[in-house]
Parts: C-alpha cells; structure tokens; sequence
C-alpha cells in the first residue's frame, strides 16, 4: 500500500507530540518534587528527561521503516517535507518539531540526504516565530502602587504554592537590595515596571523567578532564588542582578532546568534579551530542550564557518591518552574524538568512554562539568583542517573518520566549551589567581563529591578555567558514582596493603593530582580535609543517606539573612 506525505508528516508530528507531553508531563511535575522535597524524584526526573527524547525518536522512526523501510523514495520524502513545514506553520513548537524531524529522518537514511530538500538543517522558521513573544511568557508590574506591594503580586501570580516561612521579611529584604541596586544603576525606583516570567525555574533545591526590571530607556536582569525549609516552609534566599552572575546560574557546567512553556522559543528569546551573551544554543539547553541546543550549535557553527577561514588544529595543552581533542581558534569549543587505541594504563574500552561522558550529561552537573553534545557523522570541510590536524587525526582516530571528496566526516564526536586548561592558567596567572584557581579547584572538587561524582583523574589537566574564572571539570573517562569507590587509609606498612580496583587512599590523592608543591601547599591550605579519608567516607555515607547537598549557584555572600 502507498502512504501518502501527509500521513507521513502526520505520523512524525505525532512522534514529536507524544515526546513534548511526556516532556511538559516531567517539567509540571516540578512544583510538587520542590514542595515535597522530594529531591530523589528531581534527580530521577531531570535524567529521565534527558533520555525520553531518544527513545521517542527511536519508536518514531521504527514506525517509519515500517511504513516505507529504508530505501529513500525521493518523490515521496520531498513532499513529506514540504508538508510537514506547512504544519508547522502557526505551530507553538515548530522549531523542536523541525529538529524531531531531522532527527527521525536522520536515524533511517543515509548521510547523503542530509540536505534542505529533506530536512532542516536551515530552520524555515528563521525570524518568523509562530508565536507573539510579548504575550506568551512574562506577566507586566508597573509598580504604580510602592515597591512593597508590586513585589507581593510578583509573588502572588507566578503561583509557587506552599507557605513562606516570614513572607514580610522576604519582601523588605527584597525591596532594600531593589532600593540598592537602583541607586548603582541610577534607576528612579518609582518610574519603572517589572516583567516576570510566567512560571518559576526550578532546578535541584531551588526554584528561581527570572524576570526583568524597565525602566524608560533600559531594563536589568534578575534572578529571585527561592528555596524550601526543612518544615516545607519556603523562603527568598537572594536577588541577582549582575549580568556575570546571572550567567552562571544558566552556565554549561549547570543541569537543565525545569521550566513550563508552551512556547520555547518566545522564552528563548526573553532570556537571550537578558543575557545577550549566551547563544541560542546554550539558552534551549540550559532551560532542557538540549536537542534544540545541539541543532542551534551546529548552525552557529556552519555559519562561522563560513564568516571565518582560520583553520582547526589540535587543542593547546597536554594530549589526551584517551581523546583527539581540537579546536578553531575563532570559535569557542572544543572537538573530541575517542582514538582507536586508548594509551597508557587507561583499562577499559571505547564502549566505557562514552557511557561515562552520558553519564555526566545526564547528571546533577553542580556548575563544576562541562557539558557535552553528542554529534554523529559530522562533515568537516577538508581545506579547513590544518595538515598537522590531519596526519594526528590518520595515526589516531583512522577508524573513526572518512574522507569524502574535500569532506572529512567524523563518525563520532563529543563538543564541549573551551576553558583555558588550569595547567596552563597556572603557568601565566599572577599570585592572587593562582591562590583563587587552587581554593576553586578544591571547590570544584568538593562539589562534584556531593553531587556523588568521583573524578578519577583529578590532574589539573583535566580542569579549565571559565571566562568567569570559574574551575570546570571536563575529562570525563574516568568518572565514577562516588558510592562506587571505596576510601581507605594508608596503612602503616606498604607490604600489609591489598589494593582492589576501587580502592581510593585520599593521602595521596592530592600528591597524585598536584605533584608541584606550589600548587599543592595552596590547595591542602583552604582544604585540608581533601587528603583525610574520613571526610571522603562521611560525604559517601551522606549521599547513601539520600542526602543532597547544597550547591548554590551564587555566592554565599549574596545570600539574605534569614529573621524568624
Ligand atoms: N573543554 C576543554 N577546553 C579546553 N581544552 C580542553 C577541553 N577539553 C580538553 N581540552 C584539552 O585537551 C586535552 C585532552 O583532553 P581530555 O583530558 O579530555 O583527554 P583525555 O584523552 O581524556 O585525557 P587523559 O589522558 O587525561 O584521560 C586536555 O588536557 C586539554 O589540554
């Protein structure tokens, strides 16, 4: 039996419905987990979110090979395209629903047909977005009638449910930092109107209310943490407003949030007007739509490809046993294919690499773990490829790669932010960085433990420094669930020890990590307990406890103080 383009492009708009209810179904459920503090159901829901949209792809595309199997009718998926688009055309989601598209097809046809005429690897949506920005996301306040009460409707409207703890206090704290702020900025506090997005942000603790203040000739980001109390009650815990930070609350080493939108990109957009810094990609992704993320990423990055003609070289700094990492310098990421032998005592396969990188994806990332996107069979112009580039990819990653007349198409291939490597940050940094850099090492460090993540290789090499000095982890092959290891004390004698594979001895850990003794002494200064393998045990007891430590994404001193 023939099918038709139209029940075909139905069918895969379908497969894209069902995946966005099952999305919208995890994101609505956020509010409860928060109430209830359920933090064990916010950590299974954010991974479960991420899954869900390979498997819906996978049971759309079965459908289609079932329907017209994998041999590519050109007449009937050019037609199947065209029609899809005019489905889209007033749709609230069209742009997820181009890429669900590209990805179904992507998954049954052969790279050969990866053009416009049978996807969309250009959005037809472009500046056309089916939705009228200005109505779907953010609620208006003129504050006509005081701060105070202005602040209180903000709260009222965005509909947190639960009780505050001493709502009053909140809202006067609020309103002195507000009353601060104006006065550093120059801003009449009383001429102005405040623009909230419509549903709080919530993500591992906390939930976040993200909004803007206008004034006549200008507007200022903000960000409202709310977090909850060990009786339910919840509390304002800061109020945010430089841009930097606020950056860092939406950064790429951050696990996505959960926020409700019927529209993603009219809140893109919302949010790319308060930090005009971060791209599309980093904005879908940071609020879950991370497949949306990967298709801006991948635009972007052909458009700079062909707005610039420097060349991709290896990346600066220690070569990987593991990777072929490279980068274009006028583009701010970096490359990484798994080499077809892994070198020195690495003891595990290709296989245990990349389920450790999904791994890290799917987990609580605390700010201190690049993110990392997936990307299969990706063609690289060749002219583009430095000849020292090539002769590394031939003689490590051969079996990963193909060369098609001047393409040169990656089979597998993981991108990630490029950070200054923290070897090389300490090489050039002046006393003052280097003593941040190491106390923010041991941060980092402390952090992924809470989050249940031992590192493995804790080499400096291994970390990068962000723009905003921050210190980010982003080796990922030989990550472990910290409840996985077992830490031991040294015993007195080297003949009494018997090692299994997951011993860990925290003495010498920061010997290993660190061997320059300058480095090291600034280290163990601000975090002594890193070589103590009591506190490495305490922290595995509370994490088997269900114990999910706070990590805020700000600074402890923009915290309010809290008044009973
Ligand atoms: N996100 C990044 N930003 C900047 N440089 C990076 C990044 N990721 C990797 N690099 C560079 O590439 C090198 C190798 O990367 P990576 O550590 O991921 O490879 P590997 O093969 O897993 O290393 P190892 O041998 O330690 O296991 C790093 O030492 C660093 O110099």
């Amino acid at each position: 039996m023939t099918i038709s383009p139209e029940t075909l492009a139905k069918s895969i708009l379908d497969g894209f419905h069902s995946h966005y209810r099952r999305f919208q179904v995890l994101t609505q459920g956020a509010r409860e987990r928060f109430l209830k503090r359920d933090w064990t159901a916010v950590v299974s829901a954010a991974s479960e979110r991420i899954h869900y949209y390979d498997h819906q792809v996978g049971t759309t595309a079965k459908k289609v090979e079932r329907r017209v199997g994998t041999e590519l009718d050109e007449g009937l998926w050019l037609a199947t395209r065209q029609r899809y688009q005019q489905l889209l055309k007033f749709h609230p989601q069209a742009e997820l629903a181009e890429t669900f598209y590209n990805s179904v097809f992507c998954r049954v046809f052969d790279r050969a047909y990866f053009n416009n005429d049978y996807i969309f690897v250009e959005t037809v949506l472009a500046n056309h977005i089916p939705v009228p920005v200005e109505n779907e996301c953010h609620s208006y306040f003129p504050v006509v009638d005081g701060l105070e009460g202005t602040l209180t409707r903000v709260f009222e409207d965005i509909g947190l449910g639960g009780e505050f703890e001493n709502f009053e206090n909140d809202i006067e704290q609020l309103r002195d930092k507000f009353f601060e702020r104006a006065t550093e900025t120059d801003i009449e506090a009383h001429n102005l109107r405040i623009d909230v997005l419509k549903s709080p942000f919530y993500r591992n603790k906390a939930a976040y209310i993200v909004g803007r203040v206008v004034t006549e000739n200008n507007h200022y980001p903000f960000i409202v943490p709310v977090l909850i109390n060990s009786q339910g009650k919840l509390y304002v815990d800061a109020f945010i407003t430089r841009s930097d930070r606020m950056a860092t609350i939406f950064g790429f080493a951050r696990s996505y949030f959960m926020v409700e939108t019927e529209a993603p990109s009219a809140l893109v957009r919302f949010l790319k007007d308060l930090m005009p810094h971060k791209t599309l990609a980093e904005l879908y992704s940071s609020v879950g739509f991370h497949k949306q993320g990967k298709t801006e990423f991948y635009r972007e990055f052909l458009h700079h490809l062909r707005r610039t003609d420097d060349q991709l070289s290896a990346a600066p700094g220690v070569k990987g046993m593991v990777m072929t990492v490279f980068t274009l310098p006028s583009f701010p990421y970096v490359f990484k294919v798994i080499k077809d032998r892994l070198g020195g005592t690495k003891e595990f396969g290709r296989q245990t690499v990349i389920d450790r990188y999904r791994m890290v994806k799917r987990h609580d990332r605390v700010g201190r773990m690049a993110d990392t996107l997936e990307f299969v069979d990706v063609a690289l112009p060749l002219k583009r490829i430095s000849a020292d580039l090539l002769d590394e990819f031939k003689q490590t990653i051969a079996n990963s790669i193909s060369i098609e007349g001047d393409t040169l198409v990656i089979h597998q291939l993981f991108v990630e932010r490029r950070m200054t490597p923290l070897n090389l940050y300490l090489e050039y940094a002046n006393d003052e960085e280097v003593d941040a850099a190491m106390d923010d090492y041991g941060r980092a460090l402390k952090e992924m433990m809470a989050a249940n993540i031992f590192p493995g290789d804790m080499l400096l090499k291994n970390f990068g420094v962000t723009r905003h000095k921050r210190v980010v982890f982003y080796d990922y092959d030989e990550v472990r669930y910290l409840t996985d290891m077992s830490f031991r004390r040294l015993p007195e004698n080297d003949w009494e020890v018997s090692y299994a594979p997951d011993d860990v001895f925290p003495q010498q850990l920061a010997q290993f990590a660190v061997p320059q003794a300058k480095y090291r002494n600034k280290l163990l200064k601000r975090h002594p307990e890193l070589i103590d393998s009591a506190y490495w045990c305490r922290v595995q007891k509370n994490i088997r406890k269900g114990e999910l430590t706070d990590v805020f994404p700000y600074d402890a001193d923009l915290r309010f103080t809290r008044r009973f």
